[in-house]
């Protein structure tokens, strides 16, 4: 149940950042787009004489590519990271590109029947040719929607010349060109999606590497790197203020012995058993269970005084010897001795000696006998 939460979780994570990043590249892509209509229409009016033939509507198409030319500039990326939001702005954008597109193509075909603006025909083609092209190579990152652009420019153009009276060689060329632009779309939506795709891969590898130097391998828990550098962190913090902090060294009794009876693979899963166990004991705020090395681990305890950590590793103890850690030895029982040391900002000047204390108390429940608690102050429960 909690893997699948876990797999929902991080495939949401995954689809996010893939928007988020799709978002940046539209962003970037869509800045300049705009001015290359505005000056192909600004061409048509400059080389033919469509504004003294059709005023209002030359003034209506140069008012048309501009406004969207201004628009790709004034919407901003949303900050939100909310996919709908992000959503939006992409649904946005691509309305923008569709719109651009078909204004052009409506441009080009009445450039094509219109006697009067016949002077801009050969320069319209090419601009549709071009705008095709840079459409299938720079809006690539979903193949739908640029398809539809694509079409929206060029096939207005190229379904004329297909019609009797017109020029076939030209409206054949049209259309191979266009098979082109589409095979390129192909490719390039195909090497965006693969670009994100080997990005993602090399996250999720560098997280997995990140990971790995954190916890220890068998138990899961921190490892010792992790766990001495929260040591020093909650140390340096407990000399500034008056919170307490405590610390429990603990190493498993005998723990030899049950390698040699029951085998290593046995000994193994006991570890994690027990690392098992430490985790549902000490997981309040700021408590940090860790894995010190070989059968020795380690509780972090902030806000625990010495006598409070004693008490606690106590009830661990006891707690435990009635655990069985190893489902396939239901008799198996494990037995804990325990080290407490509470910090003392002038004594424990770095987080080594706070460690050496609560050694020291841990190698003392060893000599009287294994199985206990024992205070670094000497104190008892
Ligand atoms: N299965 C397994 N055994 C381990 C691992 N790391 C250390 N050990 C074993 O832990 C045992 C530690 O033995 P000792 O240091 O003699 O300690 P002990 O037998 O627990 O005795 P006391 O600590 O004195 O009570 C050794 O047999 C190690 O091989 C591990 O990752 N897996």
């Amino acid at each position: 149940m909690i893997g699948a939460m876990e797999r929902d979780i991080e495939h949401r994570g995954i689809n996010l950042r893939r928007l988020a990043h799709e978002v940046d590249e539209t962003r970037r892509r869509m800045v300049v787009g705009g001015v290359f209509y505005v000056l192909g229409w600004l061409l048509v009016c400059l080389f033919t004489p469509a504004i003294s033939v059709y005023p209002w509507a030359s003034l209506t198409i140069a008012v048309i590519f501009v406004s969207l030319a201004v628009a790709r500039l004034a919407l901003r990326p949303p900050v939100s990271q909310d996919p709908r939001v992000l959503t939006h702005w992409l649904d946005l954008q691509w309305l923008i590109i569709q719109v651009s597109a078909a204004v052009w193509g409506a441009v080009v075909l009445w450039t094509l029947i219109s006697p009067v603006l016949a002077n801009a025909r050969m320069a319209l083609l090419v601009g549709a040719a071009g705008f095709a092209t840079a459409i299938a190579h720079t809006y690539s990152m979903r193949f739908w929607p640029s398809l539809l652009a694509v079409v929206l420019i060029y096939a207005p153009a190229t379904a004329l010349m297909w019609m009797p009276g017109h020029d076939r060689a030209v409206a054949f060329s049209l259309t191979v060109y266009l098979a082109y632009v589409i095979t390129s779309l192909i490719r390039s939506h195909r090497d965006f999606h693969d670009r994100l795709d080997f990005q993602e891969t090399l996250r999720q590898q560098r997280d997995a590497f990140e990971r790995m130097s954190r916890t220890d391998d068998l138990t899961l828990l921190a490892n010792r790197r992790v766990f001495v550098a929260e040591l020093e962190r909650v140390r340096a913090e407990a000399t500034n203020h008056t919170r307490p902090v405590s610390l429990l060294v603990i190493d498993l009794d005998h723990f030899k012995q049950i390698n040699d009876q029951h085998g290593h693979a046995i000994g193994d899963t006991c570890l994690s058993g027990f690392a098992e166990q430490l985790r549902l004991v000490f997981a309040g705020q700021g408590e940090l269970p860790a894995r010190l090395g070989g059968e020795e681990f380690a509780v972090l305890l902030p806000g625990h005084t010495e006598p409070e950590a004693a008490t606690r590793a106590e009830a661990f103890r006891i707690g435990l010897a009635a655990v069985a850690v190893v489902p396939e030895q239901p008799t198996l029982r494990i037995h804990v001795s325990i080290g407490v040391a509470e910090f003392d900002a002038k004594r424990h000047l770095s987080s080594d000696t706070f460690l050496i204390d609560a050694d020291r108390a841990l190698y003392r429940a060893k000599n009287e006998g294994r199985n206990r608690v024992c205070q670094a102050s000497g104190n008892r429960l």
